[in-house]
């Protein structure tokens, strides 16, 4: 393993020298999806790569009964990318792992839970052997959240001068009321700092960066604002549907699925204010702040889809959403919509934000598209495309900004390009880490910049509650769009009407690492 890293790689050197404190992850929920593809190999990662403290042990619990060191090496060894010569290294971490069998509704199962950890940290080499810091990562349906938090919280904390973490994984809640209902909830149990709601999108290093870019930067600085951007758009699409598991989606849609959190996360992080610092509770209030001034959403904001299948197609996109037999026949839930949101506030007034986002369209990709004004009194004749300064979050990582320049050779002519920072070009090499990796280490260093707040979250759902109501009652019928198209033409008229969007089409990207000299 390099020395790269991170950016927090100096305090991750410090912790993983720490020995005053034995620490045990566990893993609630030890034999589900979730753990085994992305929580045991991404605890796996941070473990091969010395990044946690060095006295640090991994329980699995769940009602099944297994053995942890078969279930790690048979069920989630594929995801784990083992290199060859990291086979002593991944004996090393199966030894650092154990596993309880317990209910998910039984105080006796969490007293147990308690005994396992007090005897699993009487096994480190720490100073401090009567208990160890606890991280409890909830891998679990919501159906059991409360049960479990609260018997946790009764059974299982650490004792003092130990920490205590708990990690929840989304859906917090389905609606205003059901969130809140959840937050206080937990809130009778543990302090806010003992909370770690996941949003796996504020772990992508793209989304991480937008903190840097926009108050590192001088000359974005001024410009970032009414006065020069006329709309943003931030974007979410997935090649493929349900596969099969749309009895789980069409219960939450992809507004649930990937707008109220990841898009909404990303358009925070975008128009916040700058923070009085790097302090987690100074970007949190920030980001409070401006989803404070946006107005729910109405129907007329928003175009909603359903993918029909390809007949076209090859395989699975020949395949409708209603198709799916796990989804109840003549659903009406959105695998695609998009949505324009306002910013009632000095910085953004008048400036549409648009997401937009889909399941079974025609690429993979995540990015954010910071459209700028025409040049006032141009002298080009309107020849020249708006700029636009593009974040592509994946994949392949990219911030580009298209500009005009001057056609080289004899003419006054401008033609569009753009300055092009491609992540793989300039920092061919570095190690990039996974999104769970740098949010699993921060819940490790206590530090709260990723995670989402309870008044945070119940301004993200103030903002979806009212149109999720309405398409819940109403039930309009989505417009269909074609596995493998861009999803529903609507939208882009939407885009353009509403959000201010203007789609030049005159735009070609040569790739300039592709150049012969
Ligand atoms: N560093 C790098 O790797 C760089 C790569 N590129 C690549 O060059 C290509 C083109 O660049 P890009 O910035 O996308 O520029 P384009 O101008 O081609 O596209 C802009 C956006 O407009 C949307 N769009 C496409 N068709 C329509 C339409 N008919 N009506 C309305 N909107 C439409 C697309 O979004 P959607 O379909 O999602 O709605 C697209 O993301 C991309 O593949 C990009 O990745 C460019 C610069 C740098
Ligand atoms: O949270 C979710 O995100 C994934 C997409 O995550 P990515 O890191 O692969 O972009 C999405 O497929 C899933 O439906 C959603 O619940």
């Amino acid at each position: 393993m390099s020395e790269n890293i991170f950016s927090t790689f100096q305090t991750v050197v410090h912790l993983s020298e720490d020995c005053r404190s034995t620490h045990v992850f566990v893993v609630m929920g030890a034999s589900g999806d979730l753990a085994k593809k992305k929580i045991y190999p991404t605890l796996w990662w941070l473990y091969r790569d010395n990044l946690l403290p060095s006295s640090t042990f991994f329980l699995g619990y769940a009602r099944s009964s297994i053995e942890i060191k078969d279930f790690l090496n048979q069920k989630c060894r594929q995801y784990m990318k083992i290199k060859p010569d990291e086979e002593q290294r991944f004996q090393e971490f199966l030894e650092k792992n154990f596993y309880l069998t317990g209910s998910y509704d039984k105080s006796e199962s969490f007293v147990q839970l308690d005994l396992k950890i007090v005897e699993i940290a009487k096994l480190g080499k720490c100073e401090n052997v009567e208990d160890a810091n606890r991280i409890f990562y909830l891998a679990l349906p919501p159906s059991v959240y409360t049960s479990v938090t609260k018997l946790l919280s009764q059974n299982s904390k650490a004792r003092k001068p130990h920490f205590t973490r708990v990690i929840v994984e989304k859906p917090f809640g389905k609606d205003l009321k059901s969130s809140n209902e959840l937050s206080a909830h937990l809130s009778t149990l543990f302090t806010e700092e003992e909370i770690y709601r996941i949003d796996h999108y504020l772990g992508k290093e793209m989304v991480q960066n937008l903190i840097v870019l926009r108050f590192a930067n001088q000359i974005f600085k001024r410009i970032w604002n009414r006065d020069s951007i006329e709309c943003v758009m931030i974007t979410f699409k997935e090649p493929f549907g349900t596969q099969g598991r749309g009895g789980y989606f069409d219960e939450f849609g992809i507004i649930r699925d990937v707008m109220q959190n990841h898009l909404l996360q990303i358009l925070s992080l975008i128009a916040m204010d700058s923070p009085v610092s790097k302090n987690a509770e100074e970007i949190r209030n920030e980001k409070v702040k401006v989803l404070r001034t946006i107005p729910e959403l109405k129907m007329s904001d928003v175009i909603i889809g359903q993918y029909v299948g390809n007949p076209n197609g090859q395989g699975d996109e020949k395949m409708g959403y209603l198709d799916d037999p796990t989804v109840p026949a003549g659903s009406t839930t959105p695998t695609f919509c998009c949505a324009v949101l306002k910013i009632k506030n000095e910085r953004w007034d008048g400036v549409p934000f648009i997401l937009k986002s889909g399941k079974a369209l025609n690429e993979r990709k995540a990015e954010i598209r910071i459209q700028f004004k025409e040049v006032p009194g141009d002298i080009f004749d309107n020849t020249c495309a708006r700029n636009e300064l593009v974040i592509r979050v994946q994949p392949d990582e990219a911030v580009y900004m298209k500009i005009s320049t001057k056609k080289p050779g004899m003419n006054f002519d401008p033609v569009e390009t753009e300055l092009d920072l491609t992540y793989k070009h300039r920092y061919e090499g570095e190690y990039m880490p996974d999104a769970y990796e740098r949010l699993i280490l921060d819940v490790f260093l206590g530090s709260q910049i990723n995670f989402v707040r309870t008044d945070e979250l119940a301004e993200a759902w103030r903002i979806f509650t009212p149109l999720l109501h309405q398409l819940e009652q109403q039930k309009p019928k989505p417009i269909p769009y074609v596995y493998g198209s861009r999803g529903v033409p609507d939208a882009d008229e939407l885009c353009t009407r509403v959000g201010k969007y203007n789609y030049s089409n005159t735009y070609v990207w040569k790739d300039s690492s592709k150049s012969k000299i």
